[in-house]
């Protein structure tokens, strides 16, 4: 099974206030956080920023769909890599690690996407689509169709909590505003 990792590192930051993939927590910036969160046999990170072309290999969202949001990040990736599996991460979820995405892996059989369910809320930008869906979301894309509740219902989902994926819930947890990124710092200073 040939696996493609794509990092959504693209969008506004507007309630963050600057790119969120640059932010630092632990010495990395969160964009070295979800490389590191990926065990994929390839990796890309599709954003506009050319600042992030040190980390690995950038690509834009394709035009045709930039500016539509986390979907068309995951079409772009689709598209620029060839795999079986895609792992989706974004790049504000700095406490992802490895092992978990490992574990999500294994729930990938006989289904389209594996999407955790994390306190009862699914995480649909940390989960996993097979191949087939491509086909799926371009379809959807191109009918202006920009939800991700909308990709899910098209597809057969394995949903996994927290136990399946033996995942602390924090890992999940995204930071978007300035006060969240204060939050995760005081954390790292307990550590
Ligand atoms: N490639 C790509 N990534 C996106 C796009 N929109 C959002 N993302 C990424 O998807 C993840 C979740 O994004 P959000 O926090 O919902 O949106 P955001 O635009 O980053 O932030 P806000 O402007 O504060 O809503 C982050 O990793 C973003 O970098 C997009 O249009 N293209």
């Amino acid at each position: 099974m040939k696996t493609a990792g794509i990092i959504l590192a693209g969008g506004q930051s507007r309630r963050f206030g600057s790119p969120k993939a640059l932010a630092l927590w632990n010495g990395k910036t969160f964009v070295e956080h979800a490389i590191s969160a990926l065990a994929a046999d390839s990796t890309v990170i599709i954003s506009p920023l050319p600042q992030l072309d040190s980390f690995g290999r950038r690509v834009p969202d394709l035009p045709a769909y930039a500016g539509m949001g986390p979907l068309a990040g995951i079409l772009t990736g689709m598209t620029e890599c060839e795999a079986d599996w895609y792992i989706v991460m974004p790049c504000d979820t700095p406490r992802m690690t490895r092992d978990v995405i490992e574990r999500l892996l294994t729930f990938a059989g006989g289904m389209q996407a594996v999407v955790p369910v994390i306190e009862g809320r699914q995480q649909p930008l940390i989960a996993a689509y097979h191949c087939s869906t491509k086909a799926v979301l371009e379809q959807q894309l191109q009918q202006g169709e920009l939800r991700m509740m909308s990709f899910l219902s098209r597809l057969s989902v394995r949903y996994v909590t927290e136990a399946d994926l033996q995942a602390q819930p924090e890992q999940f947890m995204n930071v978007n505003t300035r006060i969240e990124y204060t939050e995760l710092l005081n954390k790292e200073s307990a550590l």
